[in-house]
C-alpha cells in the first residue's frame, strides 16, 4: 500500500511501479494525511483488510520550508513537526497496535542529514533528530514483539523535484556537491536499496540504528550556509573576570 495526500501523484507512482512488478494486483494506493490520527488509523486498518498482514512500514513522508528560525510562525513550526515527527509516530503506533505487536514486523524511518544542525531548516532538523531518537526507544520497547525499527538518513543530496520547486531553485542540490566527499549527488536507488536491506533478513541483527546514505557529507561539512563574519563573541578569561573575582 502506498499512501500520501495527493491522489493524482499516488496514481502516477503506483502505475509506474505496477509496470515493474510481477503481481501488480498486489499493489494499491490510498490517500492519507499522516498528520491526521484518524486517517492513519484508517490507513492501517484498510491495509490489513486488503492484504491480511503488514510485514513492513516505511515512513518516508516528510518536508519543510526554508526560513530562519526567528521568522517561523507557530503554525509553520507545527506543520513541520507534525509532518516529520508526529506523522511518523502515529504510523509506527498504529502499525504496532493493529498488527506488529502480535505478529512482529520491520519499520524503516526516513530522516535527514541533521547531525550538525540544519541552519535555515531548524524545524525539520529538530523533528528528524527526534525521529532518530524515537527509533532507538521503539527498538527497545518493541523488541519483545519481534519488531525491528531502523532509520535511513539521506544527505542533502538526492535530487527531488518537490524540493527544487519548494526552494525555488533547481540547482539547490547541485550546490552541495563540493561539500560531499564522493563529489556527486546520490540517487533515489541508493536510498531505496538501503531501505530494502533494513527490511530484509540480511539485517536481522540490526535494530535501533540509523544508516547515513550521504556520500560522506555528514563527516565533512555543513550545507550551503555560511555564518557571517561578526565580532559578537567575547572570550572568557579569569584575568578579566572582575565581577566574579569581586564576589569571592
Ligand atoms: C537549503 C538546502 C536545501 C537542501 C535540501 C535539504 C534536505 C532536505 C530535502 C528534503 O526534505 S526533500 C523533500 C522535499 N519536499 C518538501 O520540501 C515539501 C515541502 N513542503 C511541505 O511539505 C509543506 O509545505 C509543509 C512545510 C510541511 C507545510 O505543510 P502545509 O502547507 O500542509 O501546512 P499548513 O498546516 O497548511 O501550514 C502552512 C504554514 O506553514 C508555513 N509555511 C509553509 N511554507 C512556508 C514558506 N515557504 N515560508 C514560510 N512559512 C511557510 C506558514 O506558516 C504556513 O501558514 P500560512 O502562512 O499558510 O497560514
Ligand atoms: N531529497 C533529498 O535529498 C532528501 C530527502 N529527505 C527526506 O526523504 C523523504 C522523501 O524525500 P523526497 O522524495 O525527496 O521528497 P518529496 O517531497 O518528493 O516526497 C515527500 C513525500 O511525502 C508525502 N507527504 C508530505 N506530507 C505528507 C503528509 N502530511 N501526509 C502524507 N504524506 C505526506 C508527499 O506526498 P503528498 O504531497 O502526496 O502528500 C511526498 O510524496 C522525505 O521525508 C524527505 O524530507 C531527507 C534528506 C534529503
Amino acid at each position: 500500500m502506498v499512501a500520501s495526500r495527493n491522489e493524482e501523484r499516488l496514481r502516477k507512482a503506483t502505475d509506474e511501479m505496477k509496470k515493474n512488478i510481477t503481481s501488480p494486483a498486489e499493489l494499491d494506493h490510498m490517500q492519507c494525511n499522516i498528520r491526521k490520527e484518524e486517517q492513519v488509523q484508517n490507513l492501517i486498518s484498510t491495509t490489513l483488510k486488503r492484504f491480511g498482514k503488514l510485514d513492513f512500514l516505511i515512513n518516508n513522508g516528510g518536508g519543510q520550508f526554508p526560513a530562519r528560525a526567528e521568522s517561523f510562525s507557530l503554525k509553520g513550526w507545527n506543520a513541520v513537526i507534525e509532518t516529520n515527527l508526529t506523522g511518523t509516530f502515529l504510523c509506527c503506533r498504529e502499525a504496532y497496535n493493529q498488527w506488529m505487536n502480535d505478529n512482529g514486523g520491520v519499520i524503516v524511518n526516513i530522516i535527514a542529514d541533521m547531525w550538525k544542525g540544519i541552519p535555515m531548516m531548524s524545524h525539520t532538523g529538530a523533528a528528524r533528530a527526534a525521529v532518530d531518537n524515537l527509533t532507538k526507544s521503539l527498538a527497545l520497547e518493541w523488541a519483545e514483539s519481534g519488531v525491528r525499527i531502523n532509520s535511513v538518513a539521506p544527505g542533502s543530496s538526492i535530487y527531488s523535484e518537490t524540493a527544487a520547486a519548494n526552494y525555488g531553485d533547481p540547482k539547490i542540490f547541485a550546490y552541495n556537491i563540493p561539500k560531499i566527499p564522493l563529489k556527486r549527488l546520490g540517487t533515489v536507488e541508493e536510498i531505496s536499496t538501503s531501505v530494502c536491506f533494513l527490511l530484509s533478513p540480511a539485517s536481522a541483527y540490526i535494530t535501533g540504528e540509523t544508516i547515513k546514505v550521504d556520500g560522506g557529507g555528514s563527516l565533512y561539512s555543513t550545507m550551503i550556509f555560511e555564518v557571517p563574519d561578526h565580532k559578537k563573541s567575547k572570550a572568557y578569561t579569569w584575568k578579566d573576570d572582575e565581577e566574579t573575582k569581586s564576589k569571592l
